[in-house]
């Protein structure tokens, strides 16, 4: 796929209640690319989330947002659980407790593909089935409770794109998960959006994490963009210090082999 999914231009956003009327995004200049893997790197509080809920159209009431937000593939502001899906990192929080695994994925498919319930059902198990959720029968009769941390982010997963959005932002979606799982989580989020197509925002503090499957990186510092570009040059060649003082950190990709295997 090629052409450009979204146009940031000078975008700011400001909360009502933000500390010291600081902005939380400060004349961001982006441009995300239709079907490609992009990661939003920073530290807390840099504003990756904001940029998310800006996106997504999901900022709080009274919220200042000024700049613009261009969607040339879509033609319009993106609708919520049609156009994106969101993966968090607590699937505890989009997950209802009281309803089956089946249920709350079925329910997407059917609000917005217009599915009745007997195909929506049939499409939910087929979903748990693409997010390689052990016995997705079964899993469809689950509750939230019944499932590890790492299965429930499959079904949050599942959930996010049952009505096949154009555009997958997960924020944060691996952090509370271990190592082994949170890497099984990465190579399913790719695997998904390379046999559909999808935009990937991939949300996350981690750039070791980010970097070895995305295909651009974006740095955030204090509300601003810091700067983009595709991960090899980044990684060999960052523009501002501070990226390089976070590929620093990292030592698996401040060492000679990772960035060797990057090279051209
Ligand atoms: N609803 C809100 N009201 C007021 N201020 C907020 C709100 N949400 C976030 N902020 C502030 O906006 C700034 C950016 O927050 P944001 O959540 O976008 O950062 P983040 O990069 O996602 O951080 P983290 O890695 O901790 O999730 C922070 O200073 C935060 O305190
Ligand atoms: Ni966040």
């Amino acid at each position: 796929m090629s052409g450009i999914f979204c146009s940031l231009r000078q975008l700011s956003v400001t909360y009502r209640r933000g500390k010291n009327n600081a902005a939380a995004l400060d004349g961001i200049d982006l441009d995300i690319a239709a079907g490609e893997r992009l990661a939003i790197i920073g530290e807390s509080g840099s504003g990756k989330s904001t940029l998310a809920r800006a996106l997504a159209g999901l900022l709080p009431e009274g919220t200042k947002v000024t700049g613009e937000m261009l969607w040339p593939a879509l033609g319009h502001p993106p609708r919520p659980g049609r156009d994106f899906g969101f993966v968090f990192q607590d699937p505890g929080t989009s997950l209802n407790p009281v309803l089956t695994i089946g249920e709350q994925i079925a329910e997407g498919a059917r609000r917005h593909l217009g599915l009745g319930w007997k195909r929506a059902s049939i499409r939910a198990e087929e979903l748990l089935g693409r997010v390689r959720m052990p016995q997705p029968d079964k899993a469809m009769r689950a509750f939230p409770h019944q499932l590890s941390g790492g299965q429930r982010q499959r079904v949050a997963i599942a959930a996010a794109i049952a009505a096949r959005p154009a555009l997958l932002i997960a924020d944060e979606a691996t952090s509370a998960l271990d190592v082994v799982v949170q890497a099984e989580i990465v190579r399913l989020l790719d695997g998904l959006v390379r046999e559909d197509g999808m935009t990937l925002l991939f949300i996350t503090h981690d750039i070791a994490l980010a970097s070895g499957f995305v295909d651009r990186i974006a740095v955030f510092r204090d509300a601003r963009l810091v700067e983009a570009g595709p991960v090899r040059s980044v990684l060999s060649a960052p523009v501002s210090n501070y990226t390089a003082a976070l590929i620093a950190s990292h030592r698996d990709l401040a060492t000679p082999p990772l960035i060797e295997e990057l090279a051209p």
